[in-house]
């Protein structure tokens, strides 16, 4: 933040200079042709374009011919098509030096000579000690990094000399600091394994990654050089699952298509189990009275539904078996731009405004976001729209509805039955918006189909103080009387945590309502990321 008038100028300047604008310019080319990954056509341009030239000279002084010679002797254009070779002859790579001599002497006639050049990335290879042989021996070779790249080395190869250095009777520790230390050319002698299988599987298969890593943090990890860090929601393309306790995997989207090492789906299930488990968790009070489901109405609550809203609690038995989340194998899905849009369902604690959070992006954009209207057996309101507010049905033909499966989820309350139909979801898709839908944690597995490839978005709590002060101050601004209960605010964190430990592996985002404009701006960016994405990644347990 600056008052001072020279900085604006500055700025100013900066912002209408050229040669910025410029940048801008390359640097949107530079993304879109990044997508089409361009190869080059020929290597050789610069001397293409200077024999051309000196062809052209002999074709006469028309115009064009001129400025086409004037553009071939400009030397920023010859700096880029120098350039342009380079990169195409991939001559930036480091050369390698020629093998020493003294390597074609040694009468063993299966060692082999290895020349790497190592940059400022790791080598991506681990060793170990052989218990039975004493031997160094090869570990792991990381998938695309520089050892798997040359071809060369090979998980079990014996390892018997680093930059002639031998390294019998040395430690692991002592080898890897002579490996570390080494900068550019690596020469390895080394004993082949007699014979190493490959591992080769066609198929490709993608994990999303349910927890965090840092491998700063773990103590176990064989290398921290070799491992790959990851968030929840990121997709890792398993290439090794060899090992149970280390698998390997790329990171997608990252440039470096390296593979590292990953803790395996084993390793983590039980390093959670050793902590305490969360999802034993039972609440500290009991509902205040029955399950009365869904509040199946979507704007602002009248008294009525309000006392109902208040009287109904999420039922606390959220069954699913529990197992830590780890991780979930999806595909990828590249969505025709003709096919129907994902469902977007919201789950969440009761009063946490999974509601409001619906009805505000609604309202952001009607045209593209649509909510189910609810099926009810109660009579119709004077104010209230067939279609608009209720499908107003009678009991017989709810009750036919119930037996034939057409319901998500359905509840009673003061002698009424309120219910979402799977039609009525149907109903939205088929209008080309993105339905917005709110379900209790054991309904899900009604939408968790191929057919609405749920975006699953879970409305998180904040943090006691801030959903105490937002809660509040909302409610101040409103004028509305203040009726949450220290007792609520707890009640719904707990329940939260219930909730997560329990379905957490099925949510796609998590997102936390403190100040609901900044959630609903976070909302609102992460659906059209997910909706422009050129590939969204899909549980394959939709398609099962
Ligand atoms: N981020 C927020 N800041 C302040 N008040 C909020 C926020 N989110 C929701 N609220 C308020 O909390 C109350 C409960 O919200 P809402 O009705 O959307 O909850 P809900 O999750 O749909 O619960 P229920 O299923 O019980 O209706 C409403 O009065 C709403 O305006």
């Amino acid at each position: 933040h600056t008052d001072r008038e020279e900085d604006y100028r500055f700025l100013h300047s900066m912002l209408m200079e050229k040669k910025l604008h410029l940048l801008f310019k390359i640097h949107e080319r530079l993304r879109r042709f990044e997508k089409r990954s361009p190869a080059p056509v020929l290597e050789h341009a610069a001397s293409l374009a200077s024999e051309l030239a000196e062809e052209l000279i002999d074709q006469g002084w028309r115009d064009e011919v001129k400025e086409l010679v004037a553009l071939f002797s400009k030397p920023n254009f010859k700096i880029l098509l120098a350039v342009h070779d380079a990169v195409a002859q991939r001559d930036f790579e480091p050369r390698l030096p020629p093998i020493p001599d003294d390597a074609l002497e040694d009468d063993e006639d299966s060692v082999k000579i290895v020349s790497l050049v190592k940059t400022k990335d790791p080598l991506g290879a681990t060793i170990k000690r052989d218990k039975s042989t004493g031997a160094i021996v090869v570990a792991r070779i990381m998938r695309g990094g520089a050892a798997d790249k040359s071809g060369l080395i090979h998980e079990g190869d014996e390892l018997k000399e680093v930059n002639g250095v031998p390294l019998e009777h040395r430690k692991p520790k002592e080898i890897l600091t002579l490996l570390t230390q080494s900068r550019g050319e690596v020469t390895f002698k080394i004993v082949p394994a007699s014979s190493k299988e490959e591992m080769s599987s066609k198929k490709k298969l993608f994990m999303q990654a349910l927890f965090d890593y840092d491998p700063n943090d773990d103590p176990t990890v064989p290398s921290k050089d070799a491992a790959v860090a990851f968030k929840r929601g990121d997709v890792l393309r398993i290439v090794s699952m060899e090992d149970d306790t280390w698998w390997q995997a790329c990171h997608l989207g990252d440039s470096n298509t390296r593979a590292g090492l990953i803790p395996s789906q084993q390793l983590h299930e039980r390093r959670v189990a050793l902590q305490r488990p969360k999802a034993l968790f039972t609440p500290r009070r009991n509902n205040k009275k029955s399950d009365v489901e869904r509040s199946f109405r979507l704007g602002r609550k009248s008294s009525l539904a309000r006392e109902a809203a208040r009287s109904r609690r999420w039922s606390t038995g959220v069954h699913s078996s529990i197992c830590p989340p780890t991780y979930k194998e999806v595909i990828p899905y590249h969505r025709d731009p003709r096919d129907r849009h994902r469902l977007v369902v919201l789950v969440g604690p009761s009063g946490v405004g999974v509601n409001e959070l619906k009805r505000r992006l609604l309202i952001s954009d009607p045209d593209h976001f649509g909510v189910t209207v609810p099926y009810t057996t109660r009579e119709r309101r004077r104010q209230e729209t067939e279609g608009v507010d209720y499908h107003y049905v009678s009991i017989h033909k709810f009750e036919e509805d119930i037996l034939n499966h057409r319901f998500i989820e359905y509840g009673r309350y003061k002698g009424h039955y309120y219910g979402t139909s799977l039609d009525s979801v149907h109903r939205v898709m088929a209008e080309g918006k993105v339905c917005l839908l709110d379900v209790h944690p054991n309904k899900i597995k009604h939408v968790y189909t191929s057919e609405f490839k749920p975006y699953m978005v879970f409305v998180k709590p904040p943090r006691i103080d801030e959903l105490r002060l937002t809660r509040r101050r909302a409610k101040f601004i409103c004028d509305e009387e203040d009726k949450t209960s220290e007792e609520d605010f707890e009640d719904m964190i707990n329940l939260a945590e219930t909730i997560e430990s329990q379905c957490g592996h099925l949510f796609d985002k998590v997102i936390v309502n403190g100040d609901m404009a900044e959630v609903l701006r976070e909302l609102k960016v992460d659906l059209e990321k997910v909706e422009e994405a050129d590939v969204q990644w899909i549980p394959l347990l939709h398609f099962n």
